[in-house]
């Protein structure tokens, strides 16, 4: 009843009918076959929609931009991740960055913002070079059999090598092993469905949390027979054990209150390390207690893995079937090559225009992330840019927004929004990069970090991994497309929303491309 009344404000905003009286939109939002829902819904009623949740509890999903800059930044301390996610994450991975919020957030985030500016991911570059280059010696021996080869297993190995390497200062050798053979990548890579295979028991995370202490609740896990949790548990086990070794390792076992290993952390380039000199060097009030710079590990790679993979399956994807803009492209960076003397350093790839119209064009349209909830923890307004028709045909140009109400951010829907990017905002057109973009896209307060868009987010919870990201798209492209083409293979790739946009073939994940070397190469 408090529900109805509450959300009376917004009960005549326009939305798609429900599908079910007790979960409303929600299962078709999160569908792993969601994009024409996502299509219908983003096309049909404008930059707010209303959108039916469970028992009556319905959510605002957003594009509009104005309305998007006032969530995710003027007025971002209103909009927080929902709670039972915090707290999920903190049952995973302890009191990391994917886990706190305001203050605690802020000072976590502080220190880890160091590792991510230019100069630091250009000290990276040699590593991730030289991991790029040994999958691509792998792949080159690929070449001879006519067979497509699995890009999406190769791109999930490199992300967990990239992200070993240069966030945590670990090898995986994930390259060495048919299957991802380390027990902490394992453990990262089927957390996620192990967990959604509780479904809707997982609402019940903040009630469970309160009862008793972690011992007590450890010991019911234990009795309780229950497959899922117990491989849950495993793997939280396997993911703090292995976090705790990396961090010894690192530090030679320099105990915490000495600061970490000033000398083993030394010049080194990898996010840890930083972390780390950051840390010893932070006042008191400043400094993470080694819990949570043991946490701060598996969020990384958690965060990392499968959203990077899924950016460099999709590239190569979009390549294969565009091989015009992918001969485009190899041509563009051997010239490239050429001009700077033979081999590309950091900054050279900065300065080749199409490689970064085929990155953002690519990361536009197909964002690896469709979408990112938040709640509403006081009354607020939230003025729209374009404004929208009730469905009494009355025009809102703000929407009241009581406290408790959930928020969708749409990546998408702002990424392909017809009235700002134009009519061909769905069609893959890197060329648009090449010439000034329209007014409309310049002039409204989109706030992505990432050249008007929301693939990476905005403001102080946009994507601190951006510039990471980015440098794997651009080094993976160059080095790869130097010797190598991909082209499609007879097998129907579909596109899955899991959590992260994956490939799939016949329900399984899968990327399978041909791989053939390069006219001038063979
Ligand atoms: C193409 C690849 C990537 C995409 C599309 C992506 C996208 C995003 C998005 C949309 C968010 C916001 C999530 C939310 O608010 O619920 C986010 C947050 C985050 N990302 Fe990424 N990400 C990528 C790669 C990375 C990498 C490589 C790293 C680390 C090296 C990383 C680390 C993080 C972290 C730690 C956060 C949480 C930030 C915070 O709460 O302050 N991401 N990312």
């Amino acid at each position: 009843i408090k529900r109805r009344f509450s959300q009376g404000t917004f009960r005549n905003i326009r939305g798609p009918s429900k599908q079910s009286w007790w979960s409303g939109n929600l299962q078709q939002l999160i569908d792993p076959d969601c994009w024409a829902f996502h299509d219908r819904v983003t096309q049909d009623y404008g930059g707010v929609v209303k959108i039916h949740g469970l028992f009556g509890h319905d959510h605002l999903l957003i594009f509009d931009p104005l309305a998007l800059y006032y969530m995710l930044i003027r007025e971002q301390s209103v909009y927080q991740e929902y709670n039972i996610f915090l707290q999920i994450n903190r049952l995973l991975f302890g009191m990391g960055i994917i886990s706190t919020r305001g203050e605690h957030h802020r000072k976590q985030r502080k220190l880890l913002n160091p590792a991510f500016s230019t100069s630091n991911i250009r000290a990276m570059f040699p590593a991730f070079r030289e991991t790029i280059l040994q999958l691509r010696r792998i792949l080159e021996s690929h070449v001879h059999d006519s067979h497509p080869v699995d890009i999406q297993a190769f791109m999930t190995r490199l992300s967990l090598e990239l992200i070993g390497k240069s966030g945590l200062g670990y090898q995986f050798n994930s390259f060495d092993d048919s299957s991802l053979g380390d027990p902490y990548a394992r453990s990262i890579k089927n957390l996620l469905p192990t967990v959604f295979s509780l479904s809707i028991f997982l609402l019940l995370t903040p009630v469970v949390c309160n009862i008793g202490t972690a011992e007590f609740r450890r010991t019911v896990i234990n009795v309780i027979p229950w497959p899922a949790l117990h491989e849950i548990r495993d793997m939280v086990d396997t993911m703090q054990a292995t976090s705790v070794k990396i961090l010894a390792a690192k530090t030679r076992d320099i105990p915490f209150a000495d600061g970490f290993g000033e000398e083993q952390i030394k010049g080194r380039s990898d996010v840890m390390s930083i972390l780390l000199r950051a840390n010893n060097s932070a006042s008191e009030s400043e400094r993470l207690p080694e819990s949570e710079i043991v946490a701060q590990m598996s969020s990384l790679v958690f965060a990392a893995m499968d959203t990077t993979s899924g950016a460099l399956s999709r590239l190569l994807f979009v390549l294969a079937e565009h091989p015009e803009a992918q001969c485009k492209l190899r041509v563009a960076i051997a010239e490239a090559r050429q001009a700077n003397g033979g081999e590309l350093n950091f900054d050279d790839l900065a300065s080749i225009p199409f490689l970064d119209a085929v990155c953002r064009e690519t990361m536009r349209l197909y964002p690896p992330v469709n979408v990112v909830h938040r709640t509403a923890i006081s009354d607020t307004v939230l003025p729209l840019m374009s404004p929208i028709s009730d469905v009494n045909a009355k025009e809102l140009t703000q929407i009241v927004v009581p406290k408790g109400t959930n928020l969708v951010v749409s990546i998408l829907a702002a990424n392909t929004n017809r009235a700002i990017w134009g009519e061909d905002a769905t069609l893959w057109r890197p060329e648009r990069w090449l010439q000034p973009l329209p007014q409309t896209v310049t002039e409204s307060r989109i706030p992505g970090v990432y050249s008007h868009l929301m693939t990476f987010l905005g403001g102080p919870r946009g994507c601190i991994g951006f510039p990471f990201a980015q440098l794997a798209m651009k080094a993976t492209l160059t080095l790869l497309l130097e010797t190598l083409s991909f082209s499609l293979s007879n097998e129907q790739v579909v596109w899955k929303l899991h959590m992260v946009a994956s490939p799939t073939v016949d329900g399984q994940l899968r990327l399978p491309l041909l791989v053939s070397r390069n006219i001038e190469q063979v």
